[in-house]
């Protein structure tokens, strides 16, 4: 058990797919794996184990935010051995081509959270980065399906509302869209020496103001999360 998980060791697989939200967790895992156990219900953020295609793979939610990912990510790698984690989350597109439903992988995320200045110091500017093995086999896998994800910078931000106002600026130097946790997982994940990704579903657009239902967040986004389990299977029990 730590702090903030209730399970106890070998409960949870070495790769976890990690979206903000513990009812797309319990969705996810009802849908897609196969003999499910339920490894947490500590603040209601479900977590799951079960096989896909035969193989071990747990889903968590990790809440919204740089503070509420970074607990679960510690306590996934560090107490209980995580070593692939895969963010499916949903994300406010910023550009133009960028639509609703669209799906993205996130090569790097900007961000206006201070914690790898707490970390680092205020002279270095991290990078946070996601794996590259990762990146590449949820890149072809979106491809085998003709799905034509969008791969590049996203902006991880710690506020919700009243930060809009960089985000014309963002998109001039390229970045696809705004989300709230994946600076913090790249990383978290490098200190463990473990892979990170993060692949996103835009769900509304901040440009549009277009935007998805809080159900469809919940339950659909299917594409995401079929590109995220196909991709982490070479990669579990490695
Ligand atoms: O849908 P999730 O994965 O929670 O991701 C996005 O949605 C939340 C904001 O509504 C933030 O957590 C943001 O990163
Ligand atoms: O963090 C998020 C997620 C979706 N849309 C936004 O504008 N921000």
């Amino acid at each position: 058990m730590s702090v903030h998980i209730n399970a106890k060791a070998g409960d949870i697989a070495d790769t976890v797919l990690l979206p903000g939200d513990p009812l797309r967790a319990k969705f996810i895992a009802e849908n897609f794996l196969e003999d499910v156990t339920q490894f947490n219900d500590v603040r209601n953020m479900f977590g799951f184990t079960g096989t896909y295609k035969g193989k071990r793979i747990s889903v968590m939610g990790s809440g919204m935010g740089v503070p509420s990912i970074s607990i679960y990510i510690n306590e996934l790698m560090n107490e209980y051995g995580v070593k692939n984690i895969v963010r499916v989350g949903t994300c406010g597109a910023i550009q133009k081509d960028v639509k609703v439903r669209d799906v993205i992988i996130a090569q790097s995320a900007s961000t206006d959270s201070s914690q790898n200045r707490k970390l680092f110091g205020s002279e270095i500017d991290y990078a946070p980065t996601s794996d590259f093995d990762l990146l590449l086999s949820s890149y072809n896998e979106a491809k085998r399906r003709g799905i034509d994800v969008r791969v590049g910078n996203i902006f991880t931000a710690d506020s919700f509302y009243d930060a809009k106002e960089n985000n014309a600026q963002l998109a001039d130097y390229g970045v696809l869209a705004v989300e709230m946790e994946s600076s913090a997982l790249f990383t978290i994940a490098k200190k463990y020496d473990a892979r990170a990704l993060t692949i996103l579903t835009v769900s509304d657009h901040i440009l549009t103001g277009e935007a998805t239902s809080s159900e469809e967040r919940q339950t659909t986004f299917n594409e995401m999360m079929e590109i995220a389990l196909d991709a982490v299977l070479p990669f579990v029990g490695e």
